[in-house]
Order: structure tokens, then sequence, then C-alpha cells
């Protein structure tokens, strides 16, 4: 990790970049396969499975049986804690379900808003480097509790074309039916735009690589909505006196364990702490079956040293966190001060994996400095805010006059006709 000593603020944005590839460079890559999707559907996606994957498929589409006997490849205590995560994570987002609205503005005048779940959804599941079963939890259980009508999920297969069994257990207890064996930018491309076995969806969900990440905001600018850019994990820890090393390691080593393009970076005024930690880094690495990948990964990592709290929390707030961690005693009192980040874990005996498996809250979050406007998946990313409105004759009359006197100021003639017929009318009542 490399280490800096009170950055000056007029460094602190290239200093706070993520080691992505450029979106202009990794375009070049995804657009023609996006392009070759809508020209050839399941041809193209049958042949880049084949190449990124390495597998021939004969059949994209997961059978029953194969959801059926995912079970029985399972170990009981794993099958029980994904039944523990998915209870916290349905508690959790059912908790996030708004009551409608129905507000009188004036009298006869009725105003109503009711949240309406998007009909067809497609959720995509990482599967290049780990089999991330628990996104299909963050992703499926609110998908089912806003009642999302048509539910399709795609993963990458394995090199034998299969998709790992705790991700069809997790599906089946989910209640997600519709499975496609299809990673990538092609399997994003393939629920934007449809193909002869993938329905066209009209939201896609789901965190994956920069391919993914890249692939889900083109197919934004034309086919479908999508939840947010929420691309390689990274996390920021910030940390006072009183952190145990070994704690601040543990955090910073589970997000760079994900990818060598993820980045964690670790904040603190207090210099003492660094040999100890530097010392636990080396320990825990030494230990972790991925220690290539984290080690890769803490080379685009950061330590920065300042000199006060003010200070750090204005460089949090300019990185923008996907996950931020307080080891500290004041963890409240500076959450508080917070505008960007995707999800805060408060306090010494909070890690981060809490949230990426099971307490409850949803490990889908805004990565690449995307906090500063995006929030994580939540129930309300599956659903839409309809308004409504019904006027009674005393409304009208209430409300009439003044809609004709702007829409006459706007020079807009027929907005005022459609106020005055009615009023019209009613003046012989
Ligand atoms: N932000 C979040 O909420 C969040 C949550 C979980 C995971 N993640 C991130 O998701 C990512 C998962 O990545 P992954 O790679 O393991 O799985 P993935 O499923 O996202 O990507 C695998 C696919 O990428 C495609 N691919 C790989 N190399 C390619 C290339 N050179 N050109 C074109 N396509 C290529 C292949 O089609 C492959 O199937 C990690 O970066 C992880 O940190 C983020
Ligand atoms: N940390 C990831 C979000 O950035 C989520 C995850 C899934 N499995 C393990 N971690
Ligand atoms: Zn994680």
């Amino acid at each position: 990790m490399k280490e800096y000593y009170n950055p000056n603020r007029e460094s602190w944005k290239e200093l706070l970049e993520r080691p992505t590839i450029s979106l202009k460079e990794i375009r070049t890559v995804v657009q023609p396969i996006i392009d070759a999707i809508i020209e050839k559907g399941d041809e193209a996606l049958t042949a880049y499975t084949r190449k990124f994957d390495g597998v021939e498929l004969e059949n994209m589409l997961v059978t029953e049986a194969e959801i059926k006997g995912a079970a029985k490849h399972l170990t009981t205590e794993l099958k029980e804690a994904i039944k523990v995560a998915h209870k916290n994570i349905a508690k959790f987002h059912k908790a996030q379900q708004i009551k409608p609205l129905k507000v009188e503005t004036m009298e006869g005048v009725i105003c109503e808003r009711k949240s309406v779940a998007i009909p067809k959804v497609g959720l995509y599941i990482p599967g290049g480097s780990a089999p991330l079963f628990s996104t299909v939890l963050m992703l499926a259980i609110p998908a089912k509790i806003a009642g999302c009508r048509e539910i399709v999920l795609c993963s990458p297969p394995n090199k034998e074309g299969n998709l790992h069994p705790a991700i069809l257990y997790a599906a089946q207890l989910s209640g997600i039916t519709k499975i496609i064996k299809a990673g990538g930018a092609q399997a994003i491309a393939a629920m934007a735009y449809g193909t002869e076995t993938i329905p066209k969806v009209d939201k896609i969900f789901g965190p994956g690589n920069q391919y993914v990440t890249a692939a889900k905001q083109l197919v934004s600018l034309d086919a479908v909505a999508i939840d947010m850019p929420a691309g390689p994990s990274e996390v920021l820890v910030y940390a006072d006196e009183d952190a145990n090393p070994a704690f601040i390691a543990a955090d910073l080593l589970s997000q760079a364990e994900h990818g060598v393009d993820s980045q964690v970076v670790f904040v603190t005024i207090n210099d003492e702490i660094l040999s100890d930690l530097q010392k636990e880094i080396y320990n825990q690495l030494r230990e972790l079956p991925r220690w290539e990948i984290a080690d890769r990964c803490l080379q685009n990592s950061l330590v920065i040293i300042l000199k006060t709290e003010e200070e750090a929390i204005d460089l949090i707030n300019a990185y923008a966190p996907e996950h931020l961690i307080f080891l500290c005693k004041n963890a409240r009192e500076m959450a508080d001060k917070i505008e960007n980040a995707g999800s805060i874990f408060l306090g010494y005996f909070t890690p981060e994996s809490a949230g990426d498996y099971a307490s409850g809250t949803n490990h889908t979050l805004p990565t690449n400095g995307a906090a500063r406007a995006y929030s994580g998946v939540s129930l309300d990313s599956f659903v839409k805010n309809i308004t409504y409105q019904e006027i009674t004759e005393t409304g009208l009359k209430n409300l009439g006059p003044h809609v004709e006197e702007m829409a006459a100021a706007e020079s807009l003639q027929a907005h005022k006709n459609a106020v005055t017929v009615r009023l019209n009318s009613l003046k012989n009542k």
C-alpha cells in the first residue's frame, strides 16, 4: 500500500482515483459484444460463453432438475447459514415497504402516490472469479417482495458448464426459476435487448467486473434502466488509536481479495498504529488462498495519514467509498458527518463482511465514486412510484381558474381549454 502523509487538498482528486480501465478503452471491447447479441441473439451468446468462460453449452437454461438437485451438494451448515441470511435480508427489505400516500391539496383536489413493481427485471450474479451466491439473495429477495412479475437470473458457468449449487439453492429459496448460464457483457446485452432464450427486461440489477459494469452503462443509453454502476469492490477504513490492527488488516484484506482492480484505503490521524498494521497485513495475507489477488490489489491501495478528524471526514466525502468502516470510539458521531458512502459500518465489532452476507443490508452498492449520487440496491430499486389524482366538481371550481391563468401565460391554449370546457359545463348546474 502506498503511504501518503498529509497530502494537500489539491492532490486529493488524483490520489483518490480508482485503478479502473477508462470507459473509452473498455467500450471498444464491450460495444462489439452488445452489437453481436443484438444481431445474432443466442448464437452470439453461445459463442461468447465459449470464448470467455471456456465452455460449449448445449442448453443455457438451467433445468428444474438442476435447481432441485442443488441442495444435496451443500452442507447442512451452509444451507442453514443461507437461510439465516435470507431471513435477515427479507426482514430488512420488507421493512422498507412504504404506505400509499393520499393528500387533499385543496378542497376537492386529491393527489395520491402508490409504488408499483417493475414488471420484468434481470438479475446479474457475478461468477468470474468466485460464484457470489450471496448476490442472489441481495437481488432476488427485494425483487420478490416488490412483486416483480418476471425475474430472469444470469450468471457465468464454470468450466464444466454448471452454476455453483449454492447459486441454485439461493435462487430456489428465493423463488427464482428462470436461470441462465451466461455472464459478462453478453449476458447484460441479452437481458437488455432479448434473445430467443432470454426475455428482454425493463431493468437490470447486479454487480460485476468492469466489463459487466460498462455494458450496463452502455445498454442503459437506449434499452433498459439499470440499478447503478456497481463495479470492483472497495472499502475505506478509518481507525483511531484503540483499534485492533488485526481487525483493520482483516477488513482491508476482505475487499482486496475480490479482485486485482479492487481498491482498499486506510485513513487515520494516528500513525503509531502503522507498523503493527503492516505486520498484520503481511501475516494475514500469507494465509489467504487468494493472496496473489489481494496482494496485487494492495499495490493499488492507499494509506493516508491526516492531522485532524475534520480533514478525514472531508477526504472520505471526496472519495465516496462503497463501504466505509469506522473503527473508532466516536463512530456514530463521525458517521453523522458523512455525505457520500454506499454503506457504513460502525464500531470495532462490525466487520464489513457481515453486510456482504447476512446482517440484512444490501451488498449491491455504488463504486468508483458513484456513492456521491447513487444509493445501493434496496426495495425502492424494484418499484416505481405512480402518482394519481382525482378532482371533484368543487375541486375544479377551486383549482381550474388558476390552471387557466397559467396555461394562458405559457401560450398553451389547448391546455387552458381542457379546464374551460369543464368549467363551462358546470355553469348551468
Ligand atoms: N459493487 C458491488 O456491489 C459488488 C458486489 C459484489 C461483487 N462486486 C465485484 O464484482 C466483480 C465480479 O467480477 P468477476 O470477474 O469475478 O465476475 P463477473 O461475473 O462480473 O465477470 C465475469 C465475466 O467477465 C467477462 N470477461 C472477463 N474478461 C473479459 C475480457 N477480457 N473481455 C470481455 N469480457 C470479459 C466474461 O464474460 C466472464 O464471464 C468483482 O470486481 C467484485 O469486486 C461488486
Ligand atoms: N463485497 C461485495 C460488494 O462489494 C459483496 C460480496 C459478496 N460476497 C462477498 N462480498
Ligand atoms: Zn465482499
